[in-house]
């Protein structure tokens, strides 16, 4: 197993003590994501003072949110010990959050630095954040935000503009727990720190990128948000396009969280549709009942809380082009999806074909492609060699090596760095604005039905002929199972796995 890169800590751990004041705490993010995140820091961290408050309407105790932070920060990893410590100095105080008094006293229970974390619709976050403009924010208060960050760009803009107006954009803190997965800063290192990579990085070496985060579960009962957001809100307007930002943007000269954002920022603003053509270049899909890994999921226009008649996708898929020296002629692709057969979460670059074969050499030489697993973190290079026997016929081999694993959770990770107020995995106001604009286009053209709702089975890999026979090829291929010496029992499976992959000339739409 080779270790390509590891995530480094931008600040050594620190024992100041930071408010974690939860407004929402008693809902399924802070339950499912932002404890157990907490826990997976503090299994890393224990000697962080982060004290916990909730705030919600919902009739807990002091006792009843003890005992759920504490086992919610031990479901997260953290020893019993680190939980009982944090858990013990836990507070949840019942408070209406549109109430000015009640958030002033919630205020007032706070000790050292002060992180507010919004875990409430984004309607609730708009009004309480007005609450808060009211009033004397403690030195260094930070706001910490989930997605969706408005709901276009004219909505982003006014609730980036209401933000601004409670502490500075250097303390708004925009939560995208995939900038958290370390497989995206990896991204940086692998580009950035080899030489082999770093030349190839453009239009003249790579044909095509797809994004792809298919997912094997289905709504998990989340019908109340999904079925208003769909597929592309949900994953492509966000973390897909930051993961693209990230993999597109010009060279970093350092970690800077100011120059990561400016960068991030510099991609986006010359991202838009493939053609500007969404009816062509942008696709929608709802599963229909299936079985998944033998269990059987229902039709998504069954499941409890969805409105059939909204038409929301479940599966995703957008073809966007960046209009600039480095990247013009290359299609990005972005996919996600639920309910599909196999969890596929992947960046895959596909290389261009020598100019040149020397006369001589047979076999299969095209296709070079290099393919990040985002979870769990590995990479592969897909590379043309001279097959054993004869060497004179090329064949396929892909050399992979694992990336080291995060330490901790991606909500861990964001809260680490939220926590030491550093901006660097926060999604800045400009880049949120950005991303709505984007994906408009595509967003109308579903809503006036000119891109046909497609159907396809909970279990399948979603409709035919959406992705390039390449990518189906390399999709059907586990990657991880092949070695770095790509020997003929590697080779062999994969050969089994994989038709010939040949390069679609066309965009990919
Ligand atoms: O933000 C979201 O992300 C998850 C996928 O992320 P993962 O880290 O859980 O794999 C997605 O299922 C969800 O719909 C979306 O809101």
């Amino acid at each position: 197993m080779l270790t390509l890169m590891t995530t480094k800590p931008t600040t050594k751990p620190t024992v100041k003590t930071v408010t974690f004041l939860i407004l929402g705490a008693g809902g399924d993010l802070t339950q499912r994501l932002l404890l157990p995140g907490l826990g997976s820091l503090l299994a890393v961290e224990p000697e962080r003072d982060v004290r916990v408050i909730g705030a919600d309407r919902a009739d807990l105790t002091d006792a009843s949110f003890r005992s759920l932070v504490g086992d919610r920060l031990k479901q997260g990893g953290a020893s019993a010990a680190t939980a009982r410590k944090v858990s013990g100095k836990a507070r949840y105080i019942k408070a209406d959050l549109l109430d000015p008094s009640a958030l002033t006293d919630l205020i007032a229970a706070a000790e050292g630095e002060l992180v507010i974390y919004f875990a409430l619709p984004p309607a609730i976050s708009m009004k309480v954040s007005a609450e808060l403009e009211k009033l004397d924010l403690p030195a260094k208060t930070r706001l910490g935000l989930e997605k969706p960050f408005g709901s276009d760009q004219t909505s982003a803009r006014r609730f980036n503009k209401q933000l601004q107006r409670v502490v500075g954009e250097d303390r708004i803190f925009r939560v995208d727990h995939f900038l958290g997965v370390s497989t995206v800063l990896n991204l940086i290192g692998l580009r950035f720190a080899n030489r082999l990579l770093q030349p190839v990085w453009n239009s003249e070496h790579i044909e095509r990128v797809e994004i792809i985060y298919d997912e094997d579960l289905a709504l998990e009962g989340r019908a109340g948000y999904y079925d208003n957001a769909g597929a592309l809100r949900d994953m492509l307007q966000s973390h897909l396009l930051q993961i693209l930002a990230i993999f597109a943007m010009e060279p970093i000269a350092s970690l800077d969280p100011q120059e990561l954002a400016d960068l991030k920022a510099q991609v986006l603003r010359a991202t838009s549709i493939w053609d500007g053509d969404p009816q062509t270049y942008a696709k929608r899909a709802r599963y229909t009942a299936g079985s998944i890994a033998g269990r059987a999921v229902p039709s998504y226009a069954k499941e409890k809380g969805v409105d059939p008649a909204r038409g929301t996708e479940t599966l995703a898929q957008l073809t966007v082009q960046v209009a600039n020296n480095r990247w013009s002629g290359v299609p990005f692709v972005l996919r996600s999806g639920k309910a599909l057969g196999a969890a596929r979460k992947q960046i895959i670059v596909y290389f261009r074909d020598v100019p040149h074969l020397p006369v001589g050499f047979v076999g299969d030489h095209t296709g070079d492609a290099m393919i990040i697993d985002l979870k769990p973190g590995r990479v592969s290079f897909k590379l043309s060699m001279n097959a054993e026997g004869d060497p004179l016929d090329l064949e396929q081999k892909t050399l992979t090596a694992e990336l080291a694993n995060a330490q901790m959770t991606a909500y861990g990770e964001v809260l680490r760095y939220l926590l030491d107020d550093n901006q660097l995995l926060s999604v800045r106001a400009d880049t949120a604005e950005l991303c709505w604009k984007i994906v408009a286009p595509a967003i109308k053209a579903f809503e006036e039905d000119r891109v046909p709702l497609q159907r396809y089975k909970a279990g399948s890999d979603g409709p035919a002929g959406w992705l390039s026979a390449d990518s189906v090829a390399i999709g059907a291929t586990d990657t991880g199972a092949s070695d770095l010496t790509g020997s003929r029992g590697a080779r062999d499976k994969t050969k089994a796995a994989r038709p010939v992959a040949k390069l679609a000339k066309s965009p990919g739409a």
